[in-house]
Formats: C-alpha cells, sequence, structure tokens
C-alpha cells in the first residue's frame, strides 16, 4: 500500500489540518498530524456542546464499524500545556487511501480551552512511537506502526510549505516532491520522539559552526525552540530584536529583514528562509511587532524542531527494516 494527503495550514501556518476518514458510513475530520505525540484523538458527540465550537464531531454511535475498547482511557498534555482526555474506540481509518481496520480512535470526553478555540482542528493523528501512546490500561499502537506491514516502503513523508497546501505520504517517497540527495540520520527512540542530531547552524555572514545539538522534528509543534546561546546569537544580527520577557520569546519590528538560518544534517546543508523567521504579527492590535519563528528551547536538554523548520524541507521518517528508524531531509 501506499497513500498520499493532502494537508493545509491555518492562519500563520500555525498547524496543518489533513482529512482522515473514520468508521462506516465514513466520517471526515480534519487532524493535526503530530510527530511529536502517539494518540489519534478527535473530538467527539460525548464532548460538552460547551468545548465544541464548530470543530467536526466522530459519532462512533453512527458507524457499523466502531467497537468501545471496554475500560480503556487515555490522558494526553502536550509541549504549549493544551490537553485532552476520554475513552478509546477501534474503527477503520483511512489516510490518503491507506486504511487499517481496527485503529484505536481516541474520542474526547474532555478538551482543554486551547482546543476549544481551535476551531477547524478535530483532533491530532499521532506520529511519534507507540511507546509514549498513553491509553491505559493497555497502550495503542499509532496509525503508522498498524500499516507499516501493508505499506511498499516502511516510510511516511512530510512535504509542509510555507502558507500553502502541502502533502504527507504512507509508503513511498515521492521524487517528485524533492531535489538531489536525501541525507539521512540515525533516530533515537528511546524518549518516543524522532530524535536526531542537528550537525551545527550558520546564519547571515557568519560560517557554518560544527556545533551538534540534539532535536525532535515535531510536525505538531508551529515554531523551531533551538538552544538559547543560538537564537540569541541570530537575533543579535536583528536590528531591534529583543527577548520579550513577558513571552520569554524573540519579537522584532515587522520591517526587519531577517538573516536565512542554516542547520546540518550529517555533511548536509538546509536553509530556513528569513521569510520563514518573520512569523507572524506579535497581536493583530500593534502592527509593528512580530514574532520569531526561531525562538529559545525551554532548557529541556533537546531542541524542537517544528514546522518553521521542517517546511523547508522534504523529511522521511523512516521506521527501517530491523535496523534502528532514521530520518532523511532533502531539499525542494
Ligand atoms: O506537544 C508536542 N508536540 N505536539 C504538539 N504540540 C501542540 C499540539 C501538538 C511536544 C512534543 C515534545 C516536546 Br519536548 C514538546 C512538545
Amino acid at each position: 500500500d501506499s497513500g498520499s494527503a493532502k494537508t493545509t495550514p491555518e492562519k500563520d501556518d500555525l498547524e496543518y489540518l489533513t482529512p482522515v476518514s473514520i468508521g462506516t458510513p465514513p466520517q471526515v475530520l480534519n487532524l493535526d498530524f503530530d510527530s511529536g505525540s502517539s494518540d489519534l484523538w478527535v473530538f467527539s458527540s460525548e464532548l460538552p456542546q460547551s468545548s465544541v465550537s464548530g470543530q467536526s464531531l466522530y459519532d462512533p454511535s453512527k458507524s457499523s464499524t466502531a467497537e468501545e475498547v471496554q475500560g480503556a482511557t487515555w490522558n494526553i498534555s502536550y509541549g504549549d500545556q493544551s490537553s485532552s482526555n476520554g475513552i478509546v474506540y477501534r474503527d477503520v481509518v483511512n489516510v490518503g487511501g491507506v486504511e487499517f481496520k481496527s485503529q484505536a480512535v481516541e474520542i474526547a470526553t474532555t478538551v482543554s480551552s486551547q482546543f476549544t478555540r481551535d476551531t477547524n482542528n478535530d483532533g491530532l493523528l499521532g506520529l511519534a512511537f507507540s511507546s509514549i501512546n498513553t491509553v491505559q490500561p493497555q497502550q495503542e499502537k499509532t496509525f503508522f506502526d498498524n500499516i507499516l506491514s501493508n505499506l511498499d516502503a516502511p516510510v511516511w513523508t512530510a512535504d509542509l510549505k510555507y502558507h500553502a497546501p502541502g502533502t504527507y505520504d504512507f509508503g513511498v517517497i515521492d521524487k517528485s516532491k524533492y531535489t538531489g540527495d536525501i541525507t539521512y540520520t540515525d533516530v533515537d527512540q528511546s524518549d518516543g520522539f524522532w530524535m536526531f542530531d542537528v550537525a551545527g547552524y550558520g546564519f547571515g555572514n557568519s560560517t557554518f559552526k560544527a556545533a551538534p545539538f540534539k532535536g525532535i522534528a515535531d510536525t505538531g509543534t508551529t515554531l523551531a525552540m533551538i538552544p538559547a546561546e543560538i537564537a540569541g546569537a541570530y537575533y543579535r544580527q536583528v536590528k531591534g530584536a529583543k527577548l520579550d520577557s513577558q513571552q520569554g520569546a524573540y519579537v522584532f519590528p515587522c520591517d526587519s529583514v531577517l538573516p536565512d538560518f542554516i542547520f546540518g544534517v550529517g555533511n548536509a546543508r538546509y536553509t530556513i528562509p528569513g521569510k520563514f523567521i518573520n512569523y507572524s504579527l506579535l497581536d493583530e492590535s500593534d502592527p509593528t511587532t512580530c514574532f520569531g519563528g526561531l525562538q529559545p528551547d525551554m532548557g529541556i536538554g533537546f531542541a524542537i524542531l517544528g514546522d518553521i523548520l521542517l517546511k523547508s524541507t522534504f523529511v522521511v521518517f523512516d521506521a527501517g527494516t530491523e535496523s534502528t528508524p532514521r530520518l532523511g531531509f532533502a531539499k525542494k
């Protein structure tokens, strides 16, 4: 099997939403594909109306193939302090033409206010490793893990774009989506994430610095959270940039010209255009102050390489054969 699903950015590329078909007859929900978590959960008919503001709801009672997983519950919180929890059904799930008949579909009975406010986001589809799935008492597998043995190749790929729709592919590496070679690097999955070594960085007129640091490839995080000293050195090149102590984030005049940011994977070098790093207005009421797409990580010991970085490349998430999983990066 192989399949391809179009993914569409919300305003400012805050997140990318991908249609997923669940149940019989199919109920289509738009989910946030998240390589930083491993639960597939959806807004559901079981939520109090006060928690729903326009989202599409999965109603298992309307699906002839839905079966409740007796006694199973889930409870997740994300890096941005959002959270959700609920109970578990199994049902047929189809992504871009690739189907799994008994996927754990975690239905929300509670969602935090960030999710309620995010009116087009109907839930998440986790694509990190199944070792961090939160279902209890028996952990469930991710959609990718479930379909892996049926895929023509043990991979999924992300082709995210700046302010434009992209694609998530499963089971195939589409040569039309990248140029040159794919550079692969080993993944350490021990924390359940797609964690890899960034070989170094460069920006503006400074030469590339071979200063390796670890990071996770996280399609569910909007920005790129990098080591604080690197973020500091980058914004020192931006006239008027400052660390907004209230946000704990760098802001700068919106008319700033931001340098490109180079990152290394193995011997390869990839460029995040400065344009991508001029992420958005800090708030709609002040059109002169903008918010950076590169921000300091919170000292958790590794970087969180979210969409700002991922959208500048074509990324292969490779489960590998019996060997270790790996990540591939290519220019596009
Ligand atoms: O939650 C994480 N990624 N996904 C999402 N963020 C917001 C909604 C979905 C995340 C994962 C690992 C680390 Br370390 C920090 C954050």
